[in-house]
């Protein structure tokens, strides 16, 4: 590895950023705060006054999203009743879909050299906790990330950036900033939602895309997950290392099926064969459309939180 990749992967961003700042007027040079929009959720954006919008095939080392539910577009423009500066990511990039991890968090990268400082990342997952149902929007106050566990799918796999970014060895026992936490919660109230629409939670990260089985749903559940997705992580990490504080949003649009017990081939024909009426038996699979359903359902929710916590910010 050459000993200045770093100041070559940085240099590569200033054309990113150059490239940016050249399609905006000059009021929106500096965004503060960057939110990132989960499956089905880009209508976060849509409140944003002033917009100007650059498709991701114009930025350099900006990559795609292929996924039903995300846009490929940066919009710039202003938010609340101050005016803040703020860019929303309209679509994410996933591992699963074949990024690399360095494609997957490159537009937090981006976000931090244009100047954000406080980061909103929402996103769609799966409920491993009885207690939160569908439609809740869960406040992420921790991770459980196999993937970075495991070595192979770290964002910080790699060369050492130079500054803003920080060191190697970045810890993340602080990555949920517990005030921006306490501002969520304040929003909600002010919002007046029903106090069991925001909770708070752990997000359990898997790579995706297959969604989990009953029993990978039951052990994440054991290690104390409230809830699992596909994202997120790798934006938390990058966003903790470029130095903004964090804030995670999760709306539920599923439940894992974690069934008490497994379906006994040999018990039902057992029962069969000796003519014992047996209850109908309900197995539940989840897929990408009902996902995106519940995000056009709450997503408006998801918006209200959002601006209103952007409003308390200013
Ligand atoms: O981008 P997010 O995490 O919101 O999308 C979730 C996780 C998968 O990408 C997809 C599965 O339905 O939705
Ligand atoms: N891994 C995972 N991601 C999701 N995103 C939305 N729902 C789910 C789910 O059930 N599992």
């Amino acid at each position: 590895m050459a000993i200045n990749e770093g100041a070559e992967i940085l240099s590569e961003f200033s054309k990113t950023v150059d490239t940016i700042r050249g399609r905006l007027p000059a009021k929106l040079h500096t965004p503060l705060i960057g939110i990132v929009c989960g499956s089905g959720l880009s209508g976060l954006a849509a409140s944003i006054r002033d917009k100007v919008e650059i498709p991701y095939d114009e930025i350099p080392g900006f990559g795609r999203s292929t996924v039903a539910g995300h846009g490929n577009a940066l919009a710039f423009g202003l938010l609340g009743r101050d005016g803040i500066p703020v860019v929303a990511m309209l679509g994410r990039f996933h591992p699963y879909e074949g990024h690399p991890m360095s494609t997957v968090v490159y537009p937090i990268r981006t976000f931090a050299l244009l100047g954000v400082k406080n980061i909103i990342i929402t996103n769609a997952a799966g409920s491993l906790n009885p207690k939160i149902p569908v439609g809740t929007i869960v406040t992420i106050q921790d991770h459980l990330a196999l993937p970075n566990l495991t070595g192979h799918l770290n964002p910080l796999l790699g060369p050492v950036l130079p500054a803003p970014f920080d060191t190697r060895f970045q810890p993340i026992s602080t990555a949920y900033s517990f005030s921006l936490r306490k501002i969520a919660f304040r929003a909600a109230h002010e919002l007046q939602f029903p106090r069991s629409a925001l909770t708070e939670g752990i997000y359990a990260w898997v790579s995706g895309p297959t969604y989990e089985s009953p029993a990978e749903g039951r052990f994440l559940r054991n290690q104390g997950a409230d809830v699992v997705g596909m994202s997120t992580i790798p934006e938390v990490v990058a966003a903790k290392h470029a130095g903004m504080e964090v804030l995670v949003l999760s709306l539920v649009t599923n439940m894992v099926v974690i069934p008490d017990k497994y379906r006994s081939a040999r018990e039902e024909v057992d029962a069969e064969i000796a003519g014992i009426p047996l209850p109908p038996v309900i197995e539940e699979e989840v897929t990408h459309s009902e996902v995106l359903e519940v995000g056009l359902a709450k997503g408006d929710d998801m918006r209200k939180l959002v601006e209103k916590i952007i409003e308390l910010l200013g």
